[in-house]
């Protein structure tokens, strides 16, 4: 008798040599050579759902801020979060299987070891974004998915933010936590709604212009203006690098990756002093803003700026509704944030600061802790959640006063707003814009509270990043041996210093980041920390 599970495999044979990782962002590399592995993702969605009793399981194509080439895979929780530790294990470990005999014997196993009886339903959700690799690699998922006899829901092109929303709405369907409907006119209502709510007639000054990397952002950005209050009484949103037709454009000269790495706007951007841009990435799940001040000086405002911004917006509406002995904030930040921000939080916002991994599950999973968890990477992945007890007291709530009814009513709609199952830039920029356009404020103002301490990212090619290991938050090194007291002594040599390097989850590469009082102290700790890293790493 034949094996579906053999032949599926056996149709897409994986290249020789090659060993796959699902890391930090899910299996990622050149879209030519992930054929065998999205056939086998097929299999391991539908294993992760029958583990799950049938629940239902997104599978995301796509390879975020990547170059047009590459392409990229992963897989969605139910209630969106990112897949568990365990299954990216076993998503490894299938994706590196030599025959399809091993992968079948494989399947059955993990079918045994995680409860997943093969007799009953599996569901999945699939999308992509808009890579010309994308609709190869989906028939190569699909040819997996039907060999486990799983019922699949295809949505076509989304953001990846957008498959976040579908696999929690179908997940919480007819429940008291019914997320929303799961389509795409869902989603677009149900932001779309909250923007107008949260606003409450105050009008963002100005306009916003909105990169979108020439990314699945683009004709999604479109469709959700339509949904939004008309630019006469709202915001006026110009959408550009929108251009999804020419998939050799993605991410190229635009995009949040490119503004954030080389610290400048796109060369398309033509926008005046004042004026407010926001760049969104290949997949739209990070955002960053920008504008040229006064002297035509580019100002960047980070996910760092998000998260500040942000946090004591929500402070203020918590407070002012009465409900602060109730209700407590905290940030989420990595080692990369910028010194001055964290300061901010803790000194100025007087908020509780957790610092995590780098990686979005571990921000995400921190601020699951919180009442209000805002959680931002300083390039711009990030969102906040509110715990159940938190969405409880503020349903309940009786206000005491219009003024306290007044903030309730935007703390209500901020939660509609913001996107609970992952970082969304489309919901991100609308929450921002509706923060500026209560507080009055352009962004001028907005980087006025406080003052970046000068920075450098660099990137050092080692023979074995694995040898390099951290503790404390990646923090510290604790291997090589003898690494970190070297480090330290160079961070004590510059004023306001602070460095630190650990191996990246999704380059061959290890990242040193280097802050300081100037510039030049800031790209002289860098470069000297580089240096003792080559050396260790032996390159
Ligand atoms: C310094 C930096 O920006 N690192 C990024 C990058 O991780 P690395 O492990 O540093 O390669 O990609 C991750 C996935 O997109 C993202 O979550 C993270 O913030
Ligand atoms: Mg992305």
């Amino acid at each position: 008798m034949s094996d579906p599970i053999v032949e599926a495999v056996a149709k897409h044979p994986a290249p020789e040599g090659l060993v796959y990782t699902y890391g930090t962002a899910g299996f990622r590399t050149k879209a030519e050579v992930l054929d065998s592995v999205l056939a086998r993702v097929g299999l391991v969605a539908s294993l992760r759902s029958r583990s799950l009793k049938g629940k239902w399981i997104g599978v995301m194509i796509t390879a975020s801020h990547n170059p047009p080439e590459d392409n990229g895979v992963k897989l969605v929780e139910p209630l969106g979060n990112m897949l568990q530790e365990d299954w990216e294990v076993i998503s490894t470990e299938i994706a590196n299987k030599i025959t399809p005999e091993d992968v079948s014997k494989y399947y059955h196993d993990i079918a045994a070891q995680e409860k997943a009886d093969l007799g009953t339903p599996a569901r999945v959700v699939v999308a992509r974004d808009t890579r010309a690799s994308g609709s190869r690699l989906l028939g190569c998922l699909l040819d997996g998915l039907k060999a486990t006899g799983a019922e699949v829901k295809e949505y076509g092109f989304l953001t990846t933010p957008q498959l976040h929303y579908m696999v929690r709405c179908l997940n919480t369907e007819g429940t008291k936590d019914a997320y929303g409907t799961p389509t795409e006119k869902g989603y677009y209502e149900k932001f779309g709604a909250a923007f107008k709510n949260a606003l409450k007639g105050k009008k963002p000054a100005g306009s916003l212009t909105v990169d979108c990397a020439n990314g699945v952002g683009g004709p999604k950005l479109a469709e959700l203006i339509k949904y939004l209050p008309p630019k006469e009484e709202a915001l006026e949103i110009f959408v550009i690098n929108d251009n999804v037709i020419k998939p050799e454009s993605l991410n190229v000269e635009c995009g949040a990756d490119f503004v954030k790495t080389n610290q400048r706007a796109p060369p398309s951007s033509k926008t005046g002093p004042g004026d407010r841009c926001a760049s969104l990435d290949g997949d739209a799940d990070r955002v960053v803003y920008y504008f040229k001040d006064s002297s035509n000086v580019f100002r960047l405002l980070d996910g760092d700026r998000i998260a500040t911004l942000v946090a004591s917006f929500l402070g203020d509406q918590v407070r002012l509704a009465g409900l602060a002995d109730s209700i407590k904030i905290g940030v989420v930040q990595t080692a990369y944030a910028n010194g001055a921000a964290t300061q901010y939080v803790e000194q100025n916002l007087k908020l509780k600061v957790d610092c995590t991994p780098t990686g979005v599950k571990y921000l995400h999973h921190a601020a699951e802790k919180l009442d209000i968890g805002v959680y931002f990477e300083a390039n711009g992945h990030g969102t906040v959640i509110f715990s159940a007890d938190t969405l409880d007291t503020v349903a309940k709530y009786e206000p005491k006063s219009p003024g306290q009814k007044e903030a309730l009513d935007v703390l209500r709609a901020c939660i509609n707003l913001i996107n609970q199952s992952v970082g969304d830039a489309l919901s991100d920029f609308l929450l921002v814009e509706v923060v500026l356009a209560h507080k009055n404020w352009g962004p001028q103002e907005w980087l006025s509270t406080y003052t970046d301490l000068p920075n450098r990212l660099a990137k050092v090619i080692v023979k074995d990043r694995n040898i390099f290991k951290t503790t404390d938050a990646e923090r510290k090194l604790v291997a090589p041996e003898g690494l970190q007291g070297h480090i330290d002594r160079e961070v004590q040599k510059v004023r306001q210093g602070r460095s630190f390097a650990r191996a990246s989850g999704t380059e061959d590469a290890v990242r040193v980041y280097a802050e300081a009082a100037t510039t030049k102290e800031a790209e002289d700790l860098a470069r000297k920390v580089s240096e003792l890293v080559k050396t260790a790493g032996g390159a």
